[in-house]
Formats: C-alpha cells, sequence, structure tokens
C-alpha cells in the first residue's frame, strides 16, 4: 500500500483490544447491561467495604434490602473486583496487530461520496470473546459480552450442524456454525433434569448432560474463575437446524422418525424441538493451539484396578515435579478439583492450557457433561487433591467462605444466574435438589481445608501452609468474608 495506511482491518483490531480491555469493563454503557443486569452504582468496587468497619459489616448487609439480587450483590462484593494489574501485550491470547497511523474519516470516506463514514460497526460478540482471552482468564469479571454472547448462541441462525471430529470421543457433538462465522459445540439433552445418574453405572458409561454443561460455566463464573467457555441453553429444531443443513451425510442418515415417542438412548427431538447446550468454541487451534494434560489423579477407567493416587496416601509429594512444583499449577489442579467436587464430576480425566502461555497460566476446565448427575450422594475421591496436598488459594477459600453465607448462598446465586439462561422458560436448569446438594458439598470442602489446617498446626504449630497466598490486602476483606458455621 503506498500510502502505508493501515489496513481497516487492522485498525478495527486495535479498536478491539481497547474494547475488551478489562477496564472497560467497568465503562460499558448500560445498555449493554450483562447477565446479571448490575445496576451502574454497584458497578464499581464499594471502597466503604475494603475499610475495616468491623468483621461483621458486610455479613450484616442485606443485598436483598438493597434492591439487588443475591447474584448481583456477590458480583459486587470486593472479593470479585479487586484491581487488577495491567495485562501486558504478551498476556493476550490473540496479537493484535496495529501499525501505522490510526485511520482518520478522510481515509474511511468513500470515494466519491462527500459522506462522512460512521465508526466501524461493532465486532461480532465472538471476535470479542476470542479478543478478551488472556493468560489469567477466558473473560473479564462483569464483561457486558457475555450478554451478546449469549444471546448470539441461542438465536442466530445456524448455517451448518458437523460432527465433531475427535477420536475417542464418547457422545455425539455438533459444531454449529454462524452466519458471522461464530461456532458453537452442541450437546443434546440426554437426561431428565430430575433423573439421577443409575448408581449400577460405572462413572465412564455415564451420559453427557447438556445441562450439565451450561450448569458449569455458570459455576465456574459464580466461583470467579472463568475458566469454562459460555455455554447457554437452545431449543434446536432437529429438521431444519440439523437434518436440513448438514453436508455430514453420515449424520443425515442417522435420522429416523421414531415408531414409538421416545427411544432409549437416540438424541430425539420431541416431536421436532432438541433441548441442548451451545458452547462458545475457542479459537481455532491453528490460532492458539492448545497443549492437553492427562490429570494425575485421573480416575482408573477400569472396574477392576485402582489409580496410584488411591493406593498412596503421601501421592501429592510424588506430583510435585514439574509442572506442579512452581508457580500456581498445583493449586489451580486443586481450583479445578473443588469445581469438580461441587458438581460431581468425576470425568476430569484431562485438562487444557494455551500452549502459548506456557506454565504460567490458567487451566481450562472444558467437557463437564458428565457433571451433575448425582445430587443424593458426593463422591469424597474427587476432592482427593485437596486432601493428599493440603493447599488452596488464598482467594479460592475466600470465594467459597462468602458463597457458604446466608446471604450469598451458592444454591441460591446459582439459581440466580441459570434463571438468565434461555431454557429457563422450559424448566430450571438445575432442580432444587442438585442445587442444595452444592450448599452441602461446599461444607464438606471448607471443612476439608479447616482439617488440613488443623492437621499442620499440629505438626509445626501454624497452619499457614495450607494456604496459597495471592490476596495481598486479604486482611481488609477477610473481614468482611466470615467463615462458615
Ligand atoms: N468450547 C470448546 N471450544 C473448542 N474446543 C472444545 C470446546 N469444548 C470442547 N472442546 C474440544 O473438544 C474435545 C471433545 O469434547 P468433549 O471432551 O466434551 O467430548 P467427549 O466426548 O466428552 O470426550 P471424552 O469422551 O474424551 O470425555 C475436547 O477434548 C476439547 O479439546
Ligand atoms: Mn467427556
Amino acid at each position: 500500500n503506498p500510502c502505508d495506511a493501515p489496513s481497516p482491518r487492522q485498525t478495527h483490531l486495535h479498536t478491539l483490544r481497547a474494547l475488551v480491555d478489562t477496564n472497560y469493563t467497568s465503562r460499558m454503557s448500560d445498555n449493554h447491561a450483562s447477565y446479571a443486569k448490575i445496576p451502574p452504582d454497584t458497578r464499581k468496587v464499594d471502597s466503604s467495604h475494603m475499610d475495616s468497619n468491623g468483621p461483621q459489616k458486610l455479613a450484616e448487609k442485606d443485598p436483598m434490602g438493597s434492591g439487588m439480587s443475591k447474584l448481583e450483590a456477590l458480583f459486587s462484593h470486593p472479593l470479585y473486583n479487586m484491581p487488577t494489574p495491567p495485562i501486558h501485550e504478551d498476556d493476550w491470547l490473540l496479537k493484535v496487530k496495529h501499525k501505522g497511523k490510526a485511520l482518520t474519516s478522510a481515509m474511511t470516506q468513500p470515494i466519491g461520496t462527500g459522506a462522512v463514514t460512521a465508526t466501524p460497526p461493532p465486532p461480532p460478540p465472538r471476535l470479542r470473546f476470542h479478543l478478551g482471552i488472556s493468560r489469567w482468564q477466558l473473560y473479564p469479571h462483569l464483561d457486558p459480552n457475555m450478554a451478546s454472547l449469549a444471546q448470539q448462541l441461542s438465536t442466530h441462525r445456524i448455517v451448518s450442524a458437523d460432527v465433531l471430529q475427535k477420536s475417542g470421543g464418547t457422545q455425539l457433538k455438533l459444531v454449529m456454525s454462524f452466519p458471522n462465522y461464530g461456532q458453537a459445540m452442541l450437546k443434546p439433552i440426554k437426561q431428565e433434569r430430575d433423573e439421577e445418574t443409575n448408581f449400577n453405572l460405572y462413572y465412564f458409561s455415564d451420559f453427557e448432560r447438556h445441562n450439565a454443561e451450561i450448569a458449569a460455566f455458570h459455576r465456574d463464573r459464580v466461583l470467579g474463575y472463568r475458566r469454562i467457555p459460555p455455554a447457554v441453553g437452545r431449543l434446536v429444531d432437529v429438521v431444519t437446524e440439523i437434518k436440513d443443513i448438514t453436508t455430514d451425510h453420515k449424520l443425515a442418515r442417522t435420522f429416523f422418525t421414531s415408531p414409538v415417542f421416545l427411544l432409549q438412548h437416540a438424541v430425539c427431538g420431541r416431536p421436532q424441538n432438541l433441548e441442548a447446550s451451545l458452547a462458545m468454541m475457542l479459537p481455532d487451534p491453528s490460532l492458539a493451539t492448545r497443549r492437553t494434560w492427562r490429570s494425575p489423579w485421573k480416575c482408573s477407567y477400569s472396574r477392576s484396578k485402582l489409580a496410584v493416587w488411591e493406593k498412596n496416601p503421601d501421592y501429592c509429594d510424588t506430583v510435585k515435579t514439574p509442572p506442579y512444583n512452581k508457580g500456581t499449577r498445583l493449586v489451580d489442579l486443586i481450583d479445578m478439583t473443588i469445581l469438580d467436587f461441587l458438581m460431581g464430576n468425576m470425568d476430569r480425566h484431562h485438562y487444557e492450557t494455551f500452549e502459548k502461555f506456557g506454565n504460567n497460566t490458567f487451566l481450562l476446565h472444558l467437557d463437564n457433561g458428565k457433571a451433575f448427575g448425582r445430587h443424593s450422594t458426593d463422591e469424597p475421591s474427587i476432592l482427593t487433591p485437596l486432601e493428599q496436598c493440603c493447599r488452596i488459594r488464598r482467594s479460592t477459600l475466600l470465594h467459597l467462605r462468602l458463597l457458604s453465607l446466608p446471604q450469598y448462598r451458592l444454591s441460591d446465586v446459582m439459581r440466580d444466574s441459570l434463571s438468565h439462561d434461555p431454557l429457563f422458560s422450559v424448566a430450571p436448569l438445575l432442580s432444587a435438589l442438585h442445587l442444595s446438594a452444592l450448599d452441602r458439598r461446599l461444607v464438606t470442602v471448607l471443612q476439608t481445608v479447616s482439617c488440613c489446617q488443623e492437621r499442620q498446626r499440629s505438626r509445626h504449630g501454624e497452619g499457614d501452609d495450607v494456604i496459597y497466598e495471592n490476596v495481598t490486602d486479604y486482611k481488609t476483606l477477610v473481614n468482611h468474608v466470615t467463615p462458615a458455621r
């Protein structure tokens, strides 16, 4: 280009980066009010909570009395709004090239017209999501883009449906494409909300549940992790939105008109509308390679053999070799363990990271379909990494304690959060029994941490080795997060 003007795309991308900058979130206009419809005056950190006005101050505050839902109150708590350091260029997953001068209106003016071109159209939510992925999280807290993204996933026209090509995958998954090139992974309904996974079924033969994928996304966000791609529910027309548009002949051939109302194991549209989860696809691996890691506490996936960690109580010591002996990898894994225990997910055989960030990055929690299978029992083995390593991030512990307080009760904020999903109008995504199981399991996690601290205290009179300190001014925060009783 003789004028060396930046291509419109480059400048556009530069503007996009500004849009996904975390600071931008708090400046977003209200018409982009996010999922939780946070009132503008509560979005910013309420610094009055930060000074130590006595331990009970926040606990006494009645979020309902202030007109906020429990979820809104939770998300405006200082713990969720701690200042974060600026994100360096290398800490973004996707690089935005910007060279040369900014685009001026004269450059963008169409030749031959006197009209001044309007500012470029807002970037599609999918692109904003991808550009907002950083070394530390998939999206920022209170990201206004989440609402637009959910809206697109649940309403945009589906232009193609293809079977996810992956060797070894156990159950039907479709990659749905939208007109703006966005893609989502579809998992169909397999089990009614109230049904419990059969006790005679081995965990590895369990179904994947569409509502588990959706609830896991909400669960992860409520915990303040933001490591699960956004997933929403949608009623999909199996004929017009899958059968008629797929170019996959094998998939098309699997359609049949059922002679009975419901066939066991078939994926059924009843009669035509299929409940499904649509999870936003991460950037294509050609743009952002991912690394897959085997979980050191992987289940044996055998009916007769025990895994090594089940036989050796000191197993954690053997795990503390690279990458688990440095940085945050071990506490990241324990964060994942806690998430999985709360939702009863035994199927965490692997996790992934973005290769670009090396070992110093968050863990992606993909594939949550086998969570929320049982509400009447808990699966203690899922907590083994926490029990054996006795290590937890300070921030995670503070979040868990907050969620155990009546005014932010985990089950209540989850119910609130899930009521924003489009499938809520069909039926609540999690039954009351699954919601109350979350509260019960949260108590177990907090007890496990207390036991660890007591054990360590009895050994060397301290007990602080349990906490991985990542909150510098936690002493002011902790006043407002009274321990669960
Ligand atoms: N949102 C996403 N974006 C991009 N890729 C994804 C996403 N979710 C899952 N994947 C990829 O697709 C693969 C298959 O998905 P998933 O693990 O849900 O299938 P699965 O059949 O349950 O696999 P398995 O039987 O091995 O547990 C994952 O390993 C992951 O690499
Ligand atoms: Mn799976």
